[in-house]
């Protein structure tokens, strides 16, 4: 059995799909999978970026069907478990049970950060299934840690055997990390995650401090393949835990290597802090958004970064992706 002080979730099947415009194909993934599972790391999260069932105009069209990609990463996997996410509203409970025959056994049942209610359902039945359950609560800056609690402790009674802080807009600062993982460490008796984006610079310090906290299971994308300006990068992760003795179980020189050759040829190019992914941090948008906003800017002849700051303003959040467009026409219009 494997020692592991932090449980790694490696989500750059799931997230990356964002950044690379939902175009998975399944040698992408069986490759990707592979050797992540030969790298030993433990969760490997595979659906469209939005999670089950996200394929569609709003979102963007995956490429592959995403149970096809399921199977392959299954199909290859000795070790790791193959994870999905699942937005309530987005997934259904019948493409969560179809994940499960397809061999997933993690659900990651995410939310807006105030509205855990709506998880109910999909957590028990995740649950029923004999799947491990993660409650994912999104957008986590934009609200207090009061708040936060409130709704992570929904998840909890709901059967969620860890909860997750989600700074989807890479938004959060050290400081707000260290106060939300506190509270939740104190008032939950669950596991508790967290998940970064890299917007700010401030993946992997965000992602320490909770781990300092108390903190246990955390995500990472290898090469840095997320949304946005990615997530915090795993194999740097790795190598940072280890050289602070926390074991993740994860063969370093393994990881770098398929970082190096296997994910970085599938990156149009190297993922970096933009003046795009730095804006949604500072203004407070799903990292999500990006190729969504650039898109729009494109089309009405506007700088994404006003896109991104308006939407920002108006708090918009997950599935209001069709207020890019609105908000590029209004600029455009004003700008006549
Ligand atoms: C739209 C779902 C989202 O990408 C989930 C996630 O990873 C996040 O909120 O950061
Ligand atoms: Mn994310």
């Amino acid at each position: 059995m494997v020692k592991r002080d932090v449980t790694v979730t490696e989500v750059a099947l799931r997230d990356g799909s964002h950044a690379i415009g939902h175009s998975y194909t399944i040698d992408q993934v069986q490759k990707v999978a592979k050797a992540l599972d030969e790298a030993n790391v433990p969760y490997i999260e595979v659906s469209h970026g939005d999670g089950l069932g996200g394929s569609s105009l709003q979102y963007g069209r995956s490429k592959t069907n995403e149970m096809e990609l399921i199977s392959a990463a299954v199909s290859v996997c000795k070790q790791a478990r193959v994870g999905v996410l699942l937005l309530p509203g987005i997934g259904t409970v019948e493409e969560l049970k179809e994940a499960e025959n397809l061999g997933a056994r993690l659900a990651r049942i995410a939310t807006h950060v105030t509205e855990a209610d709506v998880s109910k359902q999909h957590i028990q039945l995740a649950k029923e299934l004999g799947m491990e359950t993660v409650g994912f609560l999104m957008m986590a800056h934009m609200v207090p840690t009061e708040k936060l609690v409130e709704q992570a402790k929904l998840m909890e009674c709901y059967g969620a055997d860890t909860v997750y802080i989600v700074d989807s807009a890479g938004a959060l600062l050290p400081h707000e990390v260290k106060e939300r993982v506190k509270a939740l460490k104190n008032q939950l008796k669950v596991n508790i995650g967290f998940h970064a984006h890299n917007n700010l610079s401030l993946a992997m310090a965000n992602t320490l401090v909770a781990i300092e906290e108390g903190a246990t299971w955390v995500d990472g994308s290898v090469r840095c393949l997320g949304a946005g300006a990615g997530n915090t990068q795993t194999e740097v992760l790795v190598s940072v835990l280890d050289r602070m003795n926390r074991s993740t179980g994860i063969d370093l020189y393994k990881m770098m290597d398929l970082a190096e050759e296997i994910v970085a040829p599938i990156l149009e190019k190297p993922q970096e802090i933009t003046k795009g992914s730095l804006i949604l941090g500072y203004a407070g948008v799903y990292s999500s958004f990006l190729l969504h906003a650039e898109r729009a800017a494109h089309k009405f002849n506007v700088d994404s970064r006003d896109i991104l700051v308006e939407l920002g303003k108006r708090r918009v959040v997950g599935g209001q992706e069709d207020m890019i467009v609105d908000v590029a026409s209004e600029l455009a219009k004003k700008s006549i």
